[in-house]
């Protein structure tokens, strides 16, 4: 099977922004709310997130980035020390209004690892998660707060988010593993 477009720019732009309203109808306290982006892509949306909150409601949200690579309980990314980097939360969690941002949830093991780390940096009052993608396949009880486009999968397929920032554009294929 080929690569199939499943998000072209446009429907990404518009689903990030429909996330930053719900964002905003959910009343926050806005000075307390941290997004905190998981690397790669995820910190992008968070901060492309933190844009929209500035143009629509005049606020600066502070963007976290976090690698919970070192953290996480499969086997896939236990290859030590070297995978500890980039991981910068401006200001301490505790107390906060964290939403945690990342481009696909699937089994949520990587969610499970991310809030591991954010305890390291203080006990927020809350934190809830935002995904572009969410692509089912849940081996833990997490759901996301706010989701950009479910997309239904095998566990045959992946979902491949490119942007901008660092794909050269902002788009979704679906890919059948494997294949180029
Ligand atoms: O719910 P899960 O099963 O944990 O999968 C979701 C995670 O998998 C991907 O990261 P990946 O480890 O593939 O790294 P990448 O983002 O650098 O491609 C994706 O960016 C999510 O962070
Ligand atoms: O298909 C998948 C699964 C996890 N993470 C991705 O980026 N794609």
């Amino acid at each position: 099977m080929a690569k199939k477009e499943v998000i072209d720019e446009v429907t990404m732009k518009r689903a990030l922004t429909r996330i930053t309203y719900e964002i905003i109808e959910r009343n926050y306290e806005i000075d307390q709310l941290v997004l905190v982006g998981i690397k790669t892509r995820g910190i992008y949306i968070a901060r492309r997130i933190a844009q929209r909150l500035q143009q629509l409601e005049n606020v600066e949200v502070p963007v976290g980035a976090l690698d919970i690579t070192l953290y996480r309980d499969d086997q896939k990314n236990q290859t030590g020390q070297a995978e500890l980097h980039d991981s910068s939360i401006p200001e301490s969690l505790e107390g906060k209004e964290v939403i945690v941002v990342d481009d696909v949830l699937y089994t949520g093991r990587t969610i499970r690892a991310a809030l591991d780390a954010i305890m390291d940096f203080g006990r927020p009052q809350k934190i809830a998660l935002a995904v572009l993608i969410d692509r089912g396949h849940r081996e833990l009880p997490i759901r996301a707060d706010f989701v950009g486009k479910n997309i239904p999968t095998s566990s045959a397929e992946e979902i491949v988010v490119e942007m901008l920032e660092t794909d050269g554009a902002d788009r979704v294929l679906i890919n059948k593993k494997g294949e180029a």
